[in-house]
């Protein structure tokens, strides 16, 4: 076995309306990277990478899971869900439809996940257009207060916001023993256990000299497809 099997794995979903930036925090994350808008494609099914972690100087792989919003394109939505510790559920604030249809997402995902403690984030996402801003932070700050959920504002353009996102919700998986030393299926369980509420810091994997890879094989393991789509419809 590898020293990297050793590595703890977190199981994160990222969810929401089509078009409110789930593949582009994604990317922002992992690669620091934001795409323009014609080079943007809508997920199909899922996409999904790995990052490493360091919280209070242990170590974790982030498998990170990208949900298609539109309907069309979710397929196996249970299989998504299985296993995850923590899901970003994100918005526009730019766009009301998108916050209004949060209480859907919930349901979803109170629906599908195996964890009554699954550590959850609401994410408004595009605050770099501000002058077209319809959702308050008020609004966003109430409805993660009601849910019980963490809640940031970010922009994936700017790069503002998305890596406290991540942290924040890898901070708080970290703290509730009971969802990180139950590992997802198929994955190893931790050997001890992390303080709460330590500051995370990017790992970087010193011998690739980067800090994401894309294991599409993952996915494939768990019989799910991964495409993009040219579509913008
Ligand atoms: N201004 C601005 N545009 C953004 C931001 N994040 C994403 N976008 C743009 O919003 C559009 C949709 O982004 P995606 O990341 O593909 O959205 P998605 O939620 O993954 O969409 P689906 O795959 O359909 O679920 C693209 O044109 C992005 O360039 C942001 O923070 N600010």
């Amino acid at each position: 076995m590898s020293a990297s099997n050793d590595v703890p794995t977190l199981k994160i979903l990222l969810i929401g309306a089509s078009s409110v930036g789930k593949s582009s925090l994604l990317l922002r994350f992992t690669d620091d990277e934001f795409l323009a808008s014609e080079e943007t494609t809508a997920t199909i099914g899922v996409d999904y990478r790995i990052k490493g972690i360091e919280v209070g100087r242990k170590r974790f792989k982030l498998s990170i899971w990208d949900t298609a919003g539109q309907e069309r394109f979710r397929t196996l939505t249970s299989s998504y869900y299985r296993g995850a510790q923590g899901v970003i559920i994100a918005y526009d604030v730019t766009q009301r439809d998108t916050f209004d249809a949060l209480p859907t997402w919930f349901n979803e995902l109170e629906t599908f996940t195996t964890s009554d403690d699954v550590v959850k984030v609401v994410v408004g996402n595009k605050v770099d257009k501000e002058l077209s801003r319809v959702v308050t932070t008020k609004e966003g700050e109430e409805f993660a207060e009601k849910m019980g959920c963490l809640f940031v504002e970010c922009s994936a353009k700017k790069g503002v916001g998305v890596n406290g996102a991540f942290d924040e919700l890898v901070n708080r998986i970290v703290s509730t023993p009971s969802l990180w030393q139950k590992t997802a299926p198929g994955e190893r369980r931790p050997g001890d256990r992390m303080p709460g509420g330590v500051p995370a810091a990017h790992a970087a994997d010193s011998s690739r000299g980067n800090i994401s890879l894309t294991d599409r094989e993952g996915v494939v393991g768990y019989g799910l497809g991964v495409a993009r789509d040219n579509c913008n419809c």
